[in-house]
């Protein structure tokens, strides 16, 4: 089938690969016509574990472009995988949505299914068809589907190729006949759905998960008060299948370009149809506090950060990918600089676009060891494995003090056991909390 793709981000660019790759003939679009350059000499703009090789396998069935009219002229199927950000007041800015209806409004000639895999609230279909169908120019059936995306950055392409669900929300039989079609060769369960239940789906997911992880850093904050132990305590939950054992990592709260943005949009679209969603409202507010964790417990050791060598072991939202959106590194980096710290980061891939952020002020390392030499503390705010395959002595023998705050609990206690480093980390005892205390 001939598709176009509309966005070149994690989403669409993944999706255009991965249906090239099981022969469709893709083309993805992109306003940025540096991306459009690079994917074009064959580089991938981002980082998603096996894209640059699927890309390179794939490529006599893809093309990139800025030229929209040529892409929309004559695609049976146009998937929009454009952003849909947050807007100031929580709400999801469609403009990118809209302007991408507008492009293929005035541009398809034939007959053809537009397909919304960019997170949209509930009743977007429905008014993006209507603005299509108002709009065009052409006299030309345009049906209008939605599809949202499930995938998580770091592990897209696989996500993608094997995916959870595809879940197909449509009006007519028309569309969803198309959309098996594209699928056909996706091992994955397909389910056909109202498009509001669709786009429901995606929200009540996404917020799910978000839910679950501001329950459990919930827990995990009173664990720390009663003594509990929160990796034993989730341990023993996971057993129970109806509660299931991923996404009850306790740490210092979710980042990312989702859910902040997805639970902040259906709280919105809750108030806005005077309705609440208190059970969403909580997750998002103990979220925020959540990623000030790292910072509350340093003052525990530190009355002030001025003047003091900090090591950040991490600045991406999470491991396995270079983004930062939402990343607690973006809150709480700030904060120390503004307090007068000396900050040094590590990170595999995410210092280049946090460089771009602050460019200057920040030491920016390139192993573990230059970071924490010589550091009066030292915060873990990503899990990378070559954090958690550290040899935690070394931070013993190169720091000047060796306070290890833990964000994302990379290491067992026992392996502080026998040191003379504090290790202070999420739901669980501190080993040897009072080493280092100031007056
Ligand atoms: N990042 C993720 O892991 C997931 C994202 N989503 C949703 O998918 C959507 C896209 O997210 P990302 O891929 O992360 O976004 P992104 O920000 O990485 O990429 C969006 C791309 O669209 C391009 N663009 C903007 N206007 C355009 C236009 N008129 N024509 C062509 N391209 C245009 C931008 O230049 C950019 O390259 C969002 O709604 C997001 O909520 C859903 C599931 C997973
Ligand atoms: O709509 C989206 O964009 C996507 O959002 C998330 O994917 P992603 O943001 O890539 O990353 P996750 O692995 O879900 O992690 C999100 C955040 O939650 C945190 N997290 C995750 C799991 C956990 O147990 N604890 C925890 O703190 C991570 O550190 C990270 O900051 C969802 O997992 C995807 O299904 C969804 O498609």
């Amino acid at each position: 089938m001939k598709i176009a793709v509309a966005g070149t981000g994690y989403v669409g660019l993944v999706t255009g690969v991965c249906l090239a790759s099981k022969g469709h003939q893709v083309t993805c679009v992109d306003v940025d016509e540096k991306k459009v350059e690079k994917m074009k000499r064959g580089e991938t703009p981002i980082y998603e574990p096996g894209l640059q090789e699927l890309m390179a396998q794939s490529v006599k069935n893809l093309s990139f472009t800025t030229d929209y009219k040529e892409a929309y002229r004559d695609a049976d199927v146009i998937f929009i995988g454009v952003g849909t950000p947050e807007k100031y007041d929580g709400s999801a800015n469609l403009a990118y949505v809209y302007e991408v209806a507008k492009q293929i409004a005035q541009n398809a000639e034939k007959h053809c299914v537009v397909v919304l895999k960019s997170t949209v609230p509930i009743g977007t279909n429905d008014k993006i068809e209507s603005y299509i169908h108002d709009k065009q120019i052409n006299d030309v059936k345009i049906y209008v589907a939605s599809n949202p995306e499930f995938l998580s950055q770091g592990t897209a392409v696989h996500d993608t190729l094997h995916a959870s669900r595809i879940v197909i929300g449509v009006t007519e039989e028309y569309p969803a006949k198309v959309l098996q079609k594209v699928y056909e060769d996706f091992d994955a369960p397909k389910l056909v759905v109202e498009r509001r239940s669709a786009e429901m789906i995606k929200y009540a997911s996404n917020d799910f998960l978000a839910l679950k992880i501001s329950y459990i850093n919930e827990i995990a904050n009173l664990c720390e008060v009663v003594g509990a132990d929160i990796e034993e305590v989730t341990e023993g939950m996971g057993f129970d299948g109806r509660i299931g054992n991923r996404f009850l990592k306790a740490g210092i709260g979710y980042g990312g370009s989702c859910f902040p943005k997805d639970t902040k949009a259906l709280n919105w679209l809750a108030n806005f149809n005077d309705n609440e969603i208190r059970t969403i409202r909580a997750a998002i507010e103990v979220n925020e506090n959540q990623k000030f964790k790292l910072i509350k417990k340093a003052k525990k050791y530190y009355h002030d950060f001025l003047f003091l060598n900090v090591a950040i072991l991490g600045c991406t939202f999470k491991p396995g990918t270079d983004d930062l959106r939402e990343a607690p590194s973006l809150v709480n980096v700030p904060l120390l600089l503004e307090d007068g710290a000396h900050v040094r980061i590590w990170d595999p891939v995410g210092t280049a676009n946090f460089k771009k952020r602050f460019p200057d002020k920040i030491q920016y390392c390139d192993s573990i060891e230059q970071a924490i030499e010589g550091a009066d503390i030292c915060l873990i705010l990503t899990e990378w494995e070559s954090v958690k395959n550290f040899e935690v002595e070394k931070f013993q023998k190169l720091m000047k003090c060796p306070i290890v705050l833990d964000g994302r609990n990379c290491y067992s206690l026992s392996a502080f056991e026998n040191t003379k480093i504090t290790y202070d980390s999420i739901g669980r005892k501190t080993i040897n909390p009072n080493l280092y205390k100031e007056n």
